[in-house]
């Protein structure tokens, strides 16, 4: 079976900015492994969950999601794709501020036929992942903009759990959670990706959660990032 993700002799620079490049000969991750990718702020860690995302597009080399070279697809099909593959959990989350809670965590099973039906019942399914996430019941229909910003946090890792896409990519998840907090997400999350097999990026420049991974990697590992000279 194709690795959940790989890279194979990409680069990538931010359109119109000639300080920033990233290349990345090869990098894989297996089906039900989970990677923590440690490196320094500005090293280059969100630019690369965007690209394994395709929210940009690498200007050469191959970039796959479980064995499709997401360049490839159209947009439309490759928004679906992603809904279907990715659960991902953003530094700025990303909600719909207007959005009840309910909606924000449900949004990818509209794009992700198959990801819905192994959601089963939706709100059960919505409901559950709350719990699990401490957040209380009665907060489903309240709008995401009126919650807290570690509740918000909670809100968008339930989004990137329902419906147990084969992948998880994760930018800094647990900035926004106190300790507990952060236990519990990681206690689910780990959970799920064991049971469901899914492969999980996870991004942090903390090394604190290290050995609940499988492979710690820094980016100056497997990354070359070109910088202007100072
Ligand atoms: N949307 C964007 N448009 C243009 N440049 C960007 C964009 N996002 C990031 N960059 C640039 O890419 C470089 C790497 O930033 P990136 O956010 O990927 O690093 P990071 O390792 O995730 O940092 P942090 O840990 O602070 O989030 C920076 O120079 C940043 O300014």
């Amino acid at each position: 079976m194709a690795p959940i993700i790989s890279l194979q002799d990409v680069q990538f620079r931010w359109p119109g900015r000639t300080g920033f490049g990233l290349s990345v000969p090869q990098f894989e991750l297996a089906r039900g492994e989970a990677v923590l990718l440690l490196g320094a702020s500005g090293s280059g860690k969100s630019t690369l969950l965007s690209l394994i995302g395709g929210t940009v597009l690498a200007s050469q080399g191959t970039v796959r999601v479980a064995g499709e070279d997401i360049a490839s697809l159209p947009g439309g099909r490759r928004d679906r794709f992603r809904a279907e593959q990715i659960g991902m959990i953003f530094q700025q989350f990303n909600l719909l501020p207007f959005g009840s809670v309910l909606d924000n965590i449900t949004l990818p099973l509209r794009f992700a036929p198959e990801r819905r039906k192994r959601a089963g019942d939706v709100q059960r399914a919505a409901a559950g992942l709350c719990a699990a996430l401490a957040l209380p019941e009665g907060l489903l229909t309240a709008k995401a903009a009126t919650l807290s910003v570690g509740q918000q946090q909670r809100v968008a890792v339930a989004r990137a759990l329902i419906g147990t896409p084969p992948l998880l990519i994760a930018d800094e998840p647990t900035s926004a959670l106190d300790e507990t907090a952060q236990g519990q997400f990681l206690d689910l999350m780990f959970q799920q990706i064991r049971a469901q097999r899914s492969g999980l990026l996870m991004v942090s420049h903390d090394p604190r959660m290290a050995d609940r991974f499988d492979r710690v990697i820094e980016m100056a590992d497997f990354l070359h990032v070109e910088r202007p000279a100072a």
